[in-house]
């Protein structure tokens, strides 16, 4: 019989794939709560049980979208603070490994945001893509030292999550110039950085955010604008160390286009990557929580922090 999956989690992993829960920190954050309820509420009567519950409910969440590796990030770390011999040490462990995990997340943001915030100047003015926390808590670090800055934000189509974006800087107090994606080059010559999020960040340095923002690396370096991209550790993709590629989602097409508006012009195929790559030498520096790094070097980072564990618990069999 397949292990009991908690509505909550079913709830989250839908929440994920409609993008009510999006961005790379949020997603993580959210899947790692989602298992605790389903360590808090299940009624498994053995060890072998609660754990094959546990690795089906992780399963389901990882299942929702491909690229942000924040996601089976979030899951590894709860997977392995899953311990003990009786149902009610697997329970309390799991529920204690994900407190951890949502508090380190959000340190780790607050610790970047200090880092992302020396880079910023009094004046300065930004330029960003989609929504990011991590960008957002660079700002919000450096308001609160009393720097003033200003930002053209791409409304990031399809979606827009540029709106999203424009509404937190307003909040913040830092005036905001809309742009459609394609104007952005047009401003880049009275930008002083690019700051985008990542949603995985490869080996090699290579940067996985929403889809758009390697053009954009490409115009800022021919602009001579540095391009900064903010992402806490958990966004390394441990992978891409033993040679794998992180996937690109594919979205609905009908993010783009209707079905009605689609007959109206031909027919065309129509495609909606959600993410692309920005090779590393579009890339300035890659902000973290424990400091700020070239690209080449991020390496080095993911070596120490992953080792030779690259598992994925939640792929052992359920049963
Ligand atoms: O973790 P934080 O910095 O918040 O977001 C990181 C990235 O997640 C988002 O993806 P989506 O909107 O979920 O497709 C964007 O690509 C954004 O740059």
């Amino acid at each position: 019989m397949e292990p009991h999956v908690n509505p909550e989690v079913r709830r989250v992993a839908d929440d994920i794939g409609s993008m009510e829960i999006r961005g790379a920190a949020k997603i993580a954050d959210a899947a790692a709560a989602a298992l605790a309820t389903q360590a808090k509420e299940s009624d498994a009567s053995t060890p072998e049980a609660f754990r094959s519950e546990i690795r089906v409910a992780a399963r389901t969440l990882h299942d929702t979208r491909p690229t942000a590796v924040s996601l089976p990030n979030a899951l590894r770390y709860v997977l392995h603070g899953m311990e003990g011999t009786t149902v009610e040490q697997l329970r309390e462990s799991t529920v204690a490994a994900v407190e951890r995990f949502r508090e380190r997340l959000e340190r780790s943001q607050a610790d970047l945001g200090a880092v992302g915030a020396n880079r910023l100047k009094d004046g300065d003015r930004i330029m960003t893509h989609c929504h990011s926390t991590a960008v957002l808590a660079c700002v919000e670090a450096a308001v609160a030292q009393g720097k003033e800055l200003t930002a053209v934000v791409k409304e990031t189509r399809p979606r827009n999550q540029g709106h999203i974006t424009a509404e937190r800087l307003h909040e913040l107090g830092v005036p905001v110039t809309l742009v459609v994606d394609s104007a952005a080059r047009r401003y880049l010559n009275g930008v002083d950085h690019v700051m985008v999020g990542a949603d995985s960040i490869a080996a090699d340095g290579s940067v996985i955010n929403k889809i758009g923002t390697s053009g954009l690396a490409v115009n800022a370096r021919d602009r001579g604008t540095p391009v900064v991209v903010a992402a806490q550790t958990f966004k390394l993709h441990p992978g891409t160390l033993t040679g794998h590629s992180v996937d690109i989602e594919m979205r609905e097409e009908s993010e783009i286009v209707s079905a009605e508006e689609r007959a109206a012009i031909g027919d065309p195929t129509v495609e909606n990557p959600a993410f692309d790559v920005t090779p590393p030498r579009y890339v300035d520096a890659i902000v973290t929580e424990r400091g700020q790094f070239p690209p080449e070097s991020i390496v080095m980072l993911m070596r120490e922090l992953f080792g030779e564990n690259t598992t994925e618990p939640w792929l052992q069999s359920v049963t």
